[in-house]
């Protein structure tokens, strides 16, 4: 039977406290003897920073900290926090096994200096020759985070920022996402240093199809070894080319060729629902929070988006899609921002109407309306709101600006878009964020389904709608023939409407739906676990993602041994 996401939601809606779902788990739950279960005396707005070598210390102050060392920051504190409970494991395989306390001691700090560094760093070069006949160079980059698990998995980029640090920053990203939402991949990301607008779209091609290359004869893509997808400035169309150069060189005799990228078009082994997956996700996970009355009150609020106002910066794939989702939930949309500024109407904003604008035009200024007008894409973030959507870029919400911010939950859409030094800002204003490596993760999860469908060669539901028909019917039958053979009549069983809409006339897109929503419930319920497993407060949910992901990822690394020899 095919779930849609709002009878998932059913199922998990009438629970009010979201802990006692967790028992069914999709991954590992932190969980263990030793260690810090909190109750310490640690200053909550600090937690985990103890004990950090002072240089990432310093990353917590900073104003424009290097993305990368921000990432670091992040992981090294929730491995703090970790570290007592894997010496205890250690220390019980050492009993088991007879390995010297100090060897697994050893161990530990290695697999901890594993997760620091990026396995693999791929910086390349290539010349195109441009539409006029002049030659220019092209700088790209692609980074293997963890290979704990491969496939390796990360969207590409192109935007002149690019730039190693930015890719190496994203790369760990996506190891902790994936852990994060168990999605079973090592992380990974590329970039390719160009303003697409500049190019043409012949030009475009040849610079995708020479990344690709350049990537396939390193041999650093393939469907069991790194599999892109888009991200910024990249969608279905550079999926399509980047798959077509890899089917048409080395993957030729590959039956999984088409599993080499994810995102791609429909028609070219691409997955319905990929294209909205990142918004949709961040809203899916949004409900567990937002519906939770418990959770809500904890941070200040009343449950519910009905009424609720919200601003996003950055209208692209992931902000315009959760828009969408938050305004369909009844929540009302303040501001847009985009590179040329900020939009305000304290009315509302009709989210369908200014989509028809933007689609048009790529610009927020002009649109009118009755909004009022802010030069700058950072004035949405002072505007007085419920729940703030920065889905641009990195770095936005800053020491600087974090302490005007006046919202109370933030969903970050973009990956990193708020420095440490903000986030210790909001966490003292009792600001709830909602973070990256959950919020996010709706496409990397869909790209898992991509994925999982290429390799399988077949679309979800085919094999199973016409066999789930069936029982279903006969599943009715027999109900009407019990109630029959014991009330002595015939009692018609009608399917309601909403039931046969499922049975008849369900879709793979029914199918992406569920298991995202499914994914982005079960990984926020693990998180709030992980609040009170670690006596974290409620709105520092960035830390217990960390904690989730990193001990994960230090299992998996933990099982499998370190080296080679
Ligand atoms: N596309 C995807 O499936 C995923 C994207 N992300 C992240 O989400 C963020 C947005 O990505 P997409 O929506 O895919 O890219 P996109 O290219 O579709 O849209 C980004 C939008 O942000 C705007 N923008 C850039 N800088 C801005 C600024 N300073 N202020 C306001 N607007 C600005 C751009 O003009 C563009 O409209 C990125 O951080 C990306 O890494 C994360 C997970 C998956
Ligand atoms: O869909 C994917 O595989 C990765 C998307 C991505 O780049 C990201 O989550 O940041």
């Amino acid at each position: 039977m095919v779930l849609t996401p709002s009878a998932v939601w059913r199922m998990l809606r009438p629970v009010s406290n979201p802990c006692r779902l967790a028992s069914r788990s999709m991954g590992h739950v932190c969980s263990g003897s030793g260690g810090d279960s909190g109750g310490s005396d640690e200053d909550p707005a600090t937690k985990g920073e103890k004990g950090l070598p002072p240089d990432l210390v310093k990353v917590g102050e900073e104003e424009n900290p290097n993305f990368y060392r921000m990432v670091e920051y992040n992981a090294y504190k929730a491995l703090n926090i970790l570290k007592p409970r894997f010496l205890a494991s250690m220390k019980e395989r050492a009993q088991r096994s007879g390995v010297p306390e100090k060897t697994q001691k050893h161990r530990v700090e290695g697999i901890m200096a594993l997760i620091k560094n990026p396995t693999c760093v791929c910086g390349v070069h290539f010349p195109i020759k441009r539409d006029d006949g002049t030659y220019e160079i092209i700088d790209a980059f692609r980074v293997h985070h963890c290979n704990h698990k491969i496939p390796l998995k990360g969207g590409i980029r192109y935007s002149e920022e690019v730039n190693i640090d930015e890719v190496k920053a994203l790369s760990a990203l996506m190891t902790y996402k994936c852990a994060c939402v168990s999605v079973p991949y090592g992380g990974a990301k590329g970039g390719v240093r160009i303003d697409p607008s500049k190019y043409s779209e012949n030009e475009l091609e040849k610079i995708t199809r020479r990344y690709a290359l350049e990537l396939i004869k390193k041999n650093l893509v393939g469907p069991g070894i790194d599999v892109p997808a888009p991200d910024v400035n990249t969608g279905g169309r550079e999926m399509s080319w980047f798959v077509d150069t890899y089917m048409k060189t080395f993957g030729h005799t590959n039956i999984n060729a088409m599993g080499c990228i994810t995102g791609k078009p429909i028609f070219y082994g691409g997955i319905r629902g990929r294209v909205t997956a990142t918004g949709r996700g961040l809203w899916n996970a949004s409900q567990l929070f937002i519906n939770n009355k418990d959770y809500m009150n904890s941070i200040g609020c009343e449950p519910g988006y009905k009424g609720k106002t919200f601003c996003v910066q950055g209208f692209g794939n992931v902000g315009s899609n959760a828009a969408r989702y938050f305004e369909a939930e009844g929540g009302k949309c303040l501001a847009i921002a985009e590179r040329d500024g900020t939009i305000y109407n304290p009315d509302g904003i009709n989210v369908h109407d200014f989509t028809e604008y933007w689609n048009k035009n790529r610009k927020v200024m002009g649109y009118g309306k009755g909004t009022k007008e802010m030069k700058s894409s950072n004035d949405i973030l002072y505007i007085p709101c419920d729940f703030l959507m920065p889905c641009a870029t990195e770095k936005t919400i800053r020491k600087t600006n974090a302490e005007k911010i006046n919202c109370k939950f933030i969903f970050e859409g973009a990956n990193g878009p708020t420095t440490p030094a903000a986030d210790k800002i909001l966490f003292k204003k009792g600001t709830a964020i909602l973070p990256d490596i959950l919020g996010n993760a709706g496409g990397v999860t869909v790209s898992y389904f991509e994925w999982l469908k290429n390799i399988n060669h077949v679309s979800y539901g085919r094999l199973s709608f016409g066999y789930d028909e069936e029982n279903t019917r006969l599943l009715l039958d027999s109900v009407a023939k019990s109630l029959k053979d014991q009330l002595g009549k015939d009692i018609k069983i009608d399917p309601s409407p909403e039931f046969k809409k499922r049975l008849y006339e369900a879709t793979e897109k029914d199918i992406v739906q569920a298991g995202l929503a499914y994914t982005m419930y079960m990984t926020a319920t693990e998180l709030i676990k992980t609040t009170k497993e670690f006596g974290l407060q409620p709105q520092n949910l960035r830390l217990a993602a960390y904690v989730s992901s990193i001990f994960k990822v230090y299992k998996a690394l933990e099982e499998a041994g370190l080296t080679i020899t």
